[in-house]
């Protein structure tokens, strides 16, 4: 099946399946609503980087996960939190045994919880058979996080709104290397901060969509770069080789290379000491079949 999820029949009981990473190619924040969160402009694009979750219905109505993420209960863990928002639309009285394949760094401005989430409605959806819609999925996601529906629609994407507001978009599709800083940037203290910019003019959907990216920033870069040194330090390295940019609100950063050649080129002269990985832009989620 193109362009839809995962065919899976009633009889299926395992299904395997990707969280991919997103990149936000630029992030502009344009101000702050009454309930503290912000107005947004971004462009999403995901990577070919991704968790991987298998699915198990189990005859116990129980709800599942292993291994544990350290450092996050089960009832915090965005899986589970997905599974028991879903739990009400379900025609059958099943549980679910969920295994997680971490890949993606927490707290890396790579959507890795936000897709894990998304990834666990759309297959408990089929696997539970709660006949909701992307659009039902979507609007249930956003209460999850504000990255969440644009992994569930699965393509990428122009997003207002507090980032739920998406028109799809098609950007060149270019091969990235990502370092991962070792560090958690907490989005809630970015966002909170007196001295980011909230102020940046809304841009019109068109520019925004056929210009080139790199006239665009991402508004958190700086003070993130502040208050995390290592995020400074990776900004720095990456900037000899391109022009590099913060993905959300960090920590990781990012390049774009025309080619995977070019870019595993200029990841070899980087410092030993800067990590990452080389991953292909995609504007399609690998969630997609
Ligand atoms: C920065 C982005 O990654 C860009 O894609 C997202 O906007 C963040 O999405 P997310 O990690 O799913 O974030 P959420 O879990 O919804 O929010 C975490 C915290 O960030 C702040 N937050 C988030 C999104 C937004 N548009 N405005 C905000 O002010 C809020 O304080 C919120 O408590
Ligand atoms: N399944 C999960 N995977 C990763 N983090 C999770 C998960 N469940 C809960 N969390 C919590 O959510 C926090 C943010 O995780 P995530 O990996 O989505 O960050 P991020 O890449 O910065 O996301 P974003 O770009 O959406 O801000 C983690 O630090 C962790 O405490």
């Amino acid at each position: 099946m193109n362009g839809s999820y995962p065919d899976t029949t009633m009889t299926q009981t395992t299904i395997t399946l990707p969280a991919p990473a997103k990149l936000n190619l630029f992030l502009h924040i344009n101000g702050r609503r009454p309930d503290g969160y912000h107005e947004l402009q971004t462009l999403f694009q995901f990577l070919d980087r991704c968790d991987t979750l298998q699915f198990t219905v189990t005859e116990e109505d129980k709800i599942e996960i292993a291994p544990a993420i350290e450092g996050v209960d089960l009832q915090d863990n965005l899986i589970y939190k997905a599974a028991m928002l879903l739990k009400p639309h379900r025609k059958v009285t099943k549980g679910i045994r969920i295994t997680l394949d971490k890949v993606l760094p927490m707290g890396g401005g790579l959507g890795g919880g936000s897709s894990d989430a998304a990834t666990t409605l759309v297959a408990l959806n089929t696997l539970w058979q709660c006949q909701q819609s992307t659009a039902q999925l979507m609007r249930l996601g956003l209460v999850l996080g504000a990255d969440v529906p644009v992994f569930v629609n699965g393509q990428a994407a122009w997003a207002e709104g507090v980032g739920e507001i998406l028109t799809p978009a098609k950007p060149a599709e270019p091969w990235y290397i990502v370092v991962t800083p070792n560090c958690h940037v907490n989005t809630g203290e970015i966002f909170s901060h007196q001295r980011l910019t909230r102020d940046t003019p809304k841009l019109k959907i068109a520019p925004a969509l056929e210009g080139d990216v790199k006239n665009y920033r991402n508004d958190c870069e700086n003070i993130v770069s502040e208050l995390y040194p290592e995020v400074k330090q990776a900004l720095e390295a990456l900037n000899q080789f391109g022009n590099s940019r913060l993905t959300g609100t960090g920590a990781c950063i990012f390049a774009a290379f025309d080619t995977k050649e070019k870019a595993e080129s200029a990841f070899s002269k980087l410092p030993k000491s800067i990590k990452g990985f080389i991953s292909k832009g995609l504007n399609s989620s690998p969630l997609l079949c």
